[in-house]
């Protein structure tokens, strides 16, 4: 490498790579980054080159357009939801034909809402032409190569009314006084205005140890759950469904933690590292490297996004004890709600610090980690449950709550933990090896009972946004 410059590593990249050079990782990262930087100019050129054809077949159409030629949509807006006929679209200079436009749009004021069905049965929703404005999917405001919205920043100072609205059983269409035109399916305005209390809701079932004991155990064999999209779904069905999910008959081994896992999503890197090991006396840093017992707690409540799935996989033990216990968070909060609603809201509404300090590898200073959190939130929209941290380890100290509210914020902290550990609401399991537990850490906790002897077990965390993701892409959220 030496007496190279940067210009002659980029040109000569592939002869480099050559693992019987003796490059340092440093100097292979330098060059698969200089190489990729090629790439990207090369890739660039080209796209340019396509778009400057494309441009030109364009101006060939346009012109046929003109000469009457050219079969293209006259209106120059291409149909932009999938599915949706543009053919069904009627337009006219008049208002009044919201009066026709179908017996379920029941008003149409014109300076504000409009107020139409969006499924059966539902009551009619009021959607703000402001609000229809600015989800109008039309080329001039998305962007469907990146799925992107096309900014309008003067949005308030447009003329928002509408000049005619026509709706049939399957679309809304909006003519608006600028002449331009929005269409929108009727379900994809259902799916995505604001849910109210009339949303579709998550399938969940929000469970205690008879629940879950009555139910089959969420579990998928390995060869499934790896090798077909339909064990996958079944894994991820019941991540949404239960909050967990088992694999098994997995290879007993770290690689079998590692391959379950990187089956939903990469493994996360975090201060404990990718894959990593408990067993106790593996350092002073956590109650989970001793023998003890652990109560149900949720992980990472110290981080401002706590990992999304946790997995747990018992490689060893050679003693008595050390059973995992689940606890359903939502089921506990639910049950709060049900027992004692302003307990609930105090819990809601009470922002808790959460702390963690950590030693971290080879004599690097230690992590001080902190975060802000209420003990659970809501979706804004929906009001479902949306997130769950609880650690009674790793509570901070208590420097967020007024002094006039904390014994009304005990009471509601006792009650849950209450909750919490009553034997009703605890699902125990005895894990063994070749069977991998993925916990949805956002809602579910874990625990284990006190054991003797050596016990090992393996694991590591999914990112939350990485595993939900690939739910969304399965269809099964
Ligand atoms: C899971 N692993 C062994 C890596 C870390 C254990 C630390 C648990 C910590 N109290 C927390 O709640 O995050
Ligand atoms: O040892 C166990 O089974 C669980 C350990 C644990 O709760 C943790 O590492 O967060």
């Amino acid at each position: 490498m030496k007496g190279l410059n940067l210009c002659s590593i980029s040109r000569s990249v592939h002869v480099l790579l050559d693992p019987r050079t003796k490059a340092t990782t440093h100097q292979v990262k330098l060059l698969h980054h200089l190489a990729a930087q090629q790439h990207a100019r090369q890739h660039y050129q080209q796209l340019q080159q396509q778009q400057q054809l494309q441009q030109q077949k364009r101006t060939a159409c346009n012109r046929a357009l003109c000469s009457g030629k050219c079969k293209k949509n006259a209106r120059g807006q291409p149909d932009s939801f999938p599915g949706s006929n543009p053919a069904s679209y009627k337009h006219t200079g008049s208002v009044a034909l919201a009066a026709q436009a179908g017996s379920d749009v029941t008003r149409h004021d014109l300076d504000q809402v409009l107020e139409v069905k969006l499924s059966q049965g539902a009551q009619p929703a009021r959607i703000p032409y402001m609000w229809l404005r600015d989800h109008c999917r039309s080329e001039r405001y998305f962007n469907h190569k990146t799925q992107q919205k096309i900014p309008d920043l003067q949005l308030l100072e447009r003329d928002l009314t509408p000049q005619a609205v026509f709706a049939d059983e399957h679309d809304l269409s909006i003519t608006w006084r600028d002449g331009h035109e929005t269409h929108y399916p009727r379900e994809w305005l259902a799916e995505h205005f604001y849910p109210g209390q009339s949303c579709k809701k998550t399938e969940r079932v929000l469970w205690g140890k008879e629940t879950i004991q009555s139910e089959p155990l969420p579990a998928v064999p390995f060869e499934h759950h790896m090798n077909s999209e339909d064990g996958l779904r079944q894994s991820l069905h019941n991540l949404v469904k239960y909050g967990f999910t088992m694999v098994t008959q997995a290879p007993p081994t770290a690689e079998g933690t590692r391959l379950a896992s990187e089956r939903v999503s990469p493994i996360q890197e975090s201060m404990y590292g990718g894959l990593w090991t408990v067993s106790p006396a593996m350092g002073n840093n956590d109650t989970a490297y001793t023998h003890e017992g652990l109560g149900a707690h949720t992980d990472n409540t110290y981080l401002t996004s706590p990992a999304g799935i946790e997995v747990f996989h018992l490689l060893e033990h050679d003693g008595s004890g050390g059973e995992s216990l689940l606890v359903d968070g939502f089921h506990a909060v639910d049950t709060v709600r049900r027992e004692d609603p302003r307990a609930y809201r105090t819990l809601r509404d009470t922002v808790l610090p959460f702390e963690y300090v950590a030693e971290a590898a080879d004599g690097k200073p230690p992590y001080l980690m902190k975060a802000y959190s209420p003990i659970f939130t809501e979706h804004p929209g929906s009001g479902e449950l949306l997130t769950f941290r609880f650690n009674a380890y790793d509570r901070g100290n208590l420097d967020t709550v007024a002094p006039s509210k904390l014994a009304e914020f005990y009471a509601a902290y006792q009650h849950l933990g209450q909750v919490i550990s009553r034997p009703a609401s605890e699902f125990w399991y005895q894990l063994s090896p070749g069977t991998v537990l993925l916990v949805d850490n956002w809602r579910v906790m874990h625990g284990r009972a006190a054991f003797t002897g050596f016990r090992l077990l393996s694991g590591c965390y999914l990112s939350r946004d990485e595993w939900v993701s690939e739910a969304r892409r399965a269809g099964v959220l």
